[in-house]
């Protein structure tokens, strides 16, 4: 589809980039380049039906390449599809041991999915979407990759500032933004365009950044990215928090070929915004990009910490030995936490999140019925096969069948004696079946089905 630029765009870039302003309105009309990312979290996670023979060079897990989102690797998260400039943020907040790290405007999730592949399993990821609506969506990304670490949360940047001054070792800021370059890859984005909308984005960015400075501990890295070309947007707005924030400044970044420096002369000047990063797709396998790493100087103070204790009642507990006495290898135990009648393995127990609306801490067990645990398909798609008591592998019309919402009739009685069993479609597990009398009742939430 052509994108229809409009001629106030076509002049701002015509002044800020010359001759090749044209080059990259071409750019904009050829076709977006698609990607997408393997799940190390997976024990087999090469383990994929999708070519491999593209990887994209400063990705251990990027690829090249379209998958289709209706292919068992994706439903069971082993696929993510992200266009390939996107990868590199999350190469730039370079998790480390013992991080807490903040993604503040996270949804859809692509970022915080590829933050958790590179975090230890015990480092804790907030990731953080102010719209309800996408923050659901952020919410089900986490869970269809199998993450346990994450806390997902939908609250504005301000509402954080009450509980997590200098919090965060490292805080992403993936901005919401005018989307300059996304329009080859959602060219309707192109109606939203306008000098003004420029300057609105501007302004709300820097709002973001003031919460976000606040929240990054001394020492902390802050990551800041946007799709889209503008300078007003970019350096303009790094420019503004190098001189509002003397203990911030930009930390040179390793740039690939095709990733250029920062304009200096679309700040005010400063040399050190060439260490900021930029994609053109004129000259980069892949959409517009800017983005940055910065570092907050000064030593980190002890924050005090006041963990919420396990409140599992005796109760509680029984029903989640009897489930995992009949259904796992083994039993969670550690950061068990009991929301109204939903069993989590909490990613903290830190009492700060209760200022916060939570929306999933952790590992979601499952949920507490009259005298049952029913499991949470969160719990499976987080799961190793070996886990798990019994395993049934799907044939191909059952597996139609049960993703429609269907019952599978066994053709045999297996030793399942009324067991909730791993359901796996080409050995990748992916829902729940619950067994009774040679059938498995489908128990596959209905916002999944297809
Ligand atoms: C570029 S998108 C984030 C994409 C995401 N990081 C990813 O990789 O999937 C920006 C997000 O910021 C959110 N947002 C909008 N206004 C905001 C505000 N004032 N403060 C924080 N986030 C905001 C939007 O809802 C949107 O989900």
């Amino acid at each position: 589809m052509r994108v229809d630029l409009s001629k106030e765009f076509k002049e701002k870039y015509q002044k800020l980039l010359g001759d090749r302003a044209e080059k990259i309105f071409q750019a904009i009309q050829a076709d977006s380049i698609d990607a997408f990312r393997l799940n190390p979290l997976k024990d087999d996670f090469k383990n994929v039906k999708v070519s491999l023979d593209a990887p994209i060079p400063y990705s251990n897990v990027g690829y090249y390449g379209s998958i289709d989102g209706k292919q068992i690797d994706h439903i069971a998260g082993y696929l993510y599809s992200q266009e390939p400039s996107a990868m590199y943020v999350a190469e730039l907040v370079a998790p480390e041991k013992n991080d807490r790290i903040l993604d503040l405007c996270a949804a859809p999730g692509s970022k915080s999915t590829y933050l958790a592949t590179l975090m230890d399993p015990q480092d804790i990821l907030v990731s953080n979407e102010i719209n309800h609506q996408r923050a659901k969506v952020l919410s089900s990304n986490i869970e269809r990759m199998g993450i346990t670490n994450t806390i997902v949360t939908n609250n504005s940047p301000q509402e954080f500032e009450k509980g997590f001054n200098e919090y965060f070792d490292k805080i992403l800021v993936d901005a919401p933004c005018s989307g300059e370059g996304m329009f080859r890859k959602d060219p309707e984005s192109v109606k939203y365009w306008s000098p003004e909308y420029v300057e609105q984005c501007a302004n709300r960015q820097r709002h973001i950044l003031d919460s976000a400075y606040k929240l990054l501990k001394p020492g902390g890295r802050l990551v800041y990215s946007t799709c889209t070309f503008s300078p007003e947007e970019n350096e303009a707005n790094i420019e503004y928090l190098l001189k509002t924030y003397p203990d911030m400044k930009l930390n040179e970044v390793k740039k690939y070929p095709g990733m250029e420096d920062g304009v200096p002369a679309w700040g005010n000047n400063d040399p050190e915004l060439k260490k900021a990063l930029r994609m053109f797709p004129d000259n980069f396998k892949g959409e517009g990009h800017f983005m940055c790493q910065l570092q907050k100087s000064g030593a980190e103070s002890k924050l005090r910490i006041k963990q919420l204790k396990q409140n599992l009642k005796k109760p509680d507990l029984e029903l989640l030995k009897k489930f995992a006495q009949t259904n796992l290898e083994v039993l969670p135990q550690d950061n068990l936490l009991r929301v109204k009648d939903f069993l989590y393995q909490a990613a903290s127990l830190d009492s700060r999140f209760s200022s916060l609306h939570v929306m999933r801490n952790g590992l979601n067990i499952g949920e507490f019925k009259k005298n049952r645990l029913e499991p949470d398909i969160a719990m499976v798609l987080a799961t190793q096969a070996s886990d798990l008591k019994a395993i049934y592998n799907l044939s191909d019309e059952e597996y139609k069948k049960y993703l429609h919402g269907e019952s599978v009739i066994l053709d045999t009685q297996p030793d399942f004696s009324n067991k909730w069993i791993g359901l796996s479609y080409q050995n990748k597990l992916f829902s729940w079946g619950r067994y009774s009398n040679k059938q498995i009742k489908n128990v596959y939430p209905k916002g999944l089905r297809r």
